[in-house]
């Protein structure tokens, strides 16, 4: 009998932060199958960013461990977990203002062999209609939504199995968000496992399948989107206080 492909991305007592002596993510367990969409919800603080900066390799990892398809990529380069097949989406600097939107793909396509590097430039202008409109204007220009497509269309050049997101809908006005929401839905769809830190909690549950709940660095729920947007304790969950018990579903 074949054994069971690896999940696609794994977190074992994930211990990280900025100094070794003071981490902020606190020994966390997690999981996605493929295909899933996940968001990670937590108050502010709570380590959420953390946690995804240091699955993408930009903040260090002191503990635990992260795979990737069974690999270990716990310590690598964000460059090297790219090539491994994770993509990362900062909340900010996701892009840079003073090139134009051809360049800004141009610079992402760099990680790619040279001969398929145009081909996935124009895979990406199919994808997202709005940069193709004018691909030669300046990404400084753009509006807050479609900065947030621009750097999704960086990330998704170099086909990732999963996509990684921190907080796309920040700073977005509530149609913006629902539009950006619906297109990583989309993406979804087509197969890309997707990770995403978020704070508004209740649009985003309404995308995912299942979410995290992280209060100060540790594990607090795992479950269902539709059983923590219908539960009776939210707030509690979210604030942390009451059971110290992990809430599980
Ligand atoms: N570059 C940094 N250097 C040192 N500490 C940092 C740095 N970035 C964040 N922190 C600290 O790490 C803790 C968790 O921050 P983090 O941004 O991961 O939380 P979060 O859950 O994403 O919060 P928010 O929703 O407010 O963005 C905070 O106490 C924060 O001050």
């Amino acid at each position: 009998m074949s054994q069971p492909a690896p999940p696609p991305l794994v977190t074992r007592g994930l211990v990280a932060g900025y100094e070794r002596d003071l981490p902020i993510v606190k020994g966390v367990d997690f999981q996605i199958a493929e295909g899933e969409m996940v968001a990670i919800l937590g108050p502010n603080g709570a380590g959420k960013s953390t946690f995804v900066k240091a699955i993408a390799g930009t903040v260090p990892v002191f503990g635990g461990d992260v795979e990737l398809v069974g690999q270990q990529i716990a310590g690598l380069k964000p460059n090297q977990i790219i090539r491994r097949g994770m993509a990362f989406v900062p909340q900010t600097e996701n892009i840079f203002a003073r090139l134009t939107i051809r360049e800004n793909l141009q610079l992402a396509a760099q990680i790619l062999p040279a001969g398929e590097r145009e081909a996935r430039i124009d895979a990406m202008f199919a994808q997202f209609s709005d940069l193709a409109a004018r691909p030669n204007r300046p990404a400084g220009s753009l509006s807050g939504g479609q900065r947030q497509m621009l750097a999704t269309a960086r990330a998704l050049l170099v086909s990732p199995s999963v996509l990684v997101l921190d907080e796309p809908s920040a700073g977005l006005s509530p149609k913006l968000v629902g539009d950006v929401f619906q297109t990583l839905k989309a993406i979804n769809e087509t197969g890309v496992t997707i990770v995403l830190v978020e704070q508004n909690v209740r649009a985003a549950l309404k995308i995912v399948s299942r979410a995290i709940v992280l209060v100060d660095g540790k594990l607090r729920a795992d479950m269902a989107a539709e059983e923590l947007a219908a539960h009776p304790n939210m707030g509690e969950l979210f604030l942390g206080s009451g059971s110290e018990q992990e809430v599980s579903s």
